[in-house]
């Protein structure tokens, strides 16, 4: 098989380096030290209380190494490369890929720029204490960490459960026998995928599918659902199949793969209806779900189930009241956002009387559900609360969507940009001027990250949208989106978005 064996990766920094054995006592312990971890555990000793962190391998979780760090360094590389050879209308004759190499030199340096904040060195100066191993309970408040060079006893009063989660292996004929990528692997993989299948249209499926297309692969992505990032509203989908197809990239959709085998030159999939996709390299990315398993949460009563650890929105669990989750760990859209959001709730929660209620009464607005998420391709993807559908579904006849296109937005179109904003509101809610409460936005642009915040802000802190609208925003920004958008909502105008009543659809 032509696919390489990873180079290691190169991060030994980020590994704790105390394998001890001696029994260890602590008021909080914290498994896990990726974005929620850190954060629980910086928050629980920061208010006064001893502190152990156990990770059995590197400080800095999934985020630092194996997610949104690199995707983001290599999609950022790989707008770099589009740009240039987008150039040639300029008259600026810009060819070839780049090189490999130093691709990946360049997305070590960000990981490693990070390594002065994530570092076991310095979680330690902020009074943590970090150890290395592999957690697990073996009786109430007890757990055995193994490493190693042995095992060690760690006790604690309360304990953060940051495990995070992994990506689905589905369940395909012949996939284990084919050597497939996942998160894990592909950012170290040694040379540039001469032709990558993509498994998965979701978020890590389509940024990487991109990413990879700019850099010069050949990209196949194959989803079976009949959209690309089926969270967000269909416009949103189809704006990024509509690009992906324009860079090159071969879309699937509605398409089974039911088996997999190695060919000469990589491998090849087998799609239901008989179509075949070859590749030289395979990314799975289905999904991810929890890290619940071999943590003896069923010794200790903790419940679980395939969506997680369940929890309390307090992040609590439901059925051991010593044992707080954060993170992936406890299901849910995952987002390090929102697993810092998480982090901050059983921080809190794990400290004192009084960090449980602080915990109870943040609990409703860091419902990850109520968070805006961002798909950072080109052009952004961003979204914040509920689709027309899911609104529609809830309101009925009630819900009024604004539509605005960014050829009314001035600065979108001095810098020649395609994009969108929507808006999905709720009229005759009692106790609001006017009935009138936002319920969701959807922006798709090159800066639609930056922009759903302040979409999505208002409703957020409890503002009537008549505010958002009256706001001044200076001329010109993409941020005048959001105003003509609220106001698109008061009035009618050629140059405001459109209302119309929201329309039924599938609910994702
Ligand atoms: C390719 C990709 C791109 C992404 N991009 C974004 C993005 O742009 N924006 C965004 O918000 N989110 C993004 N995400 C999601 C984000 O990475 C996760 O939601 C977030 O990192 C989860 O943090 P966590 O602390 O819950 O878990 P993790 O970071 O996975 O941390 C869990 C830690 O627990 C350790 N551990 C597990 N079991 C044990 C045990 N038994 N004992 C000791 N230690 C243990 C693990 O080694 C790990 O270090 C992306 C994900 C991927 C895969
Ligand atoms: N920018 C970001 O914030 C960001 C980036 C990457 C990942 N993440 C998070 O990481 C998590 C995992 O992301 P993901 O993209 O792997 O998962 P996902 O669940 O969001 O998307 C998975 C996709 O795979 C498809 N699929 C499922 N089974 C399939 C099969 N057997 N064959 C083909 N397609 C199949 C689904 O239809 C879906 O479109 C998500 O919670 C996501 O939000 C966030």
């Amino acid at each position: 098989m032509m696919i390489p064996e990873p180079t290691p990766p190169a991060h030994a920094w980020a590994h704790p380096t105390d394998l001890g054995t001696t029994p260890l006592k602590a008021d909080v312990v914290v498994i896990g030290a990726g974005s929620a971890g850190l954060t629980a555990a910086g928050l629980a000793a920061s208010l006064g209380r001893r502190v152990i962190l156990v990770e059995r391998d590197r400080t800095g979780g999934e985020c630092l190494f194996t997610g949104c760090v690199p995707s983001k360094a290599l999609l950022s590389l790989a707008k770099r490369v589009h740009t240039a050879h987008g150039a040639v209308t300029l008259g600026l004759d810009v060819k070839g890929q780049p090189d490999w190499t130093v691709i990946q030199a360049e997305v070590r340096r960000v990981i490693d720029h990070f390594q002065t904040v994530d570092s076991p060195q310095a979680i330690a100066q902020s009074g943590v204490t970090v150890i290395a191993g592999e957690a697990a309970f073996v009786s109430p408040h007890v757990l055995e960490v193994t490493h190693a060079q042995g095992t060690r006893t760690v006790m604690g009063g309360e304990f953060v459960l940051a495990t995070g989660s992994e990506a689905v292996i589905p369940d395909i004929e012949g996939l284990r026998d084919v050597p497939f990528l996942t998160h894990e692997t592909i950012f170290d993989v040694p040379e540039r995928p001469a032709h990558l299948i993509v498994l998965g249209g979701g978020p890590i499926g389509c940024e990487l599918s991109q990413a990879f297309a700019r850099l010069g692969s050949r990209v196949t992505t194959v989803d079976s659902g009949t959209r690309l990032i089926s969270r967000d509203e269909p416009e949103a989908s189809q704006a990024l199949l509509d690009t992906l197809q324009e860079e090159g990239v071969t879309v699937h959709l509605d398409a089974q793969a039911i088996r997999a085998e190695v060919t000469p030159g990589g491998l090849r999939l087998h799609l239901k209806g008989g179509e075949v996709v070859e590749g030289t390299h395979l990314l799975v990315a289905v999904g991810k779900r929890p890290r619940v398993h071999g943590l003896g949460l069923d010794v200790i009563g903790a419940a679980f189930d395939g969506h997680g650890l369940n929890v309390r929105p307090s992040m609590q669990s439901v059925t051991c009241p010593y044992l707080w989750g954060a993170g992936d760990v406890v299901g849910g859209p995952m987002f390090t956002h929102g697993a810092t959001e998480r982090g901050i709730l059983a921080g809190l929660g794990s400290v004192a009387w009084w960090g449980r209620a602080a915990a109870r009464l943040r609990a409703p607005a860091g419902r990850v559900e109520q968070i805006p998420w961002v798909t950072y391709t080109d052009p952004e993807i961003a979204h914040w609360g509920q689709t027309e559908a899911q609104a529609v579904e809830q309101y009925g006849e009630r819900v009024v969507v604004v539509d605005y296109d960014f050829t009314h937005l001035n600065r979108a179109v001095t810098e020649g940009e395609k994009g969108f904003v929507k808006l999905v509101a709720v009229r005759g809610v009692l106790g609001t001027p006017l009935g009138l409460r936002v319920v969701g936005a959807q922006a798709v642009g090159s800066r639609a990250g930056e922009l759903i915040q302040g979409l999505s802000m208002s409703p957020r802190l409890g503002l009537h949208p008549l505010r958002t609208a009256l706001l001044p925003v200076s001329y010109p920004t993409f941020s005048e989106a959001t105003r003509q958008t609220y106001l698109g909502l008061f009035t009618e105008g050629e140059h405001f978005g459109r209302a119309r009543p929201g329309r039924a659809g599938p609910v994702a």
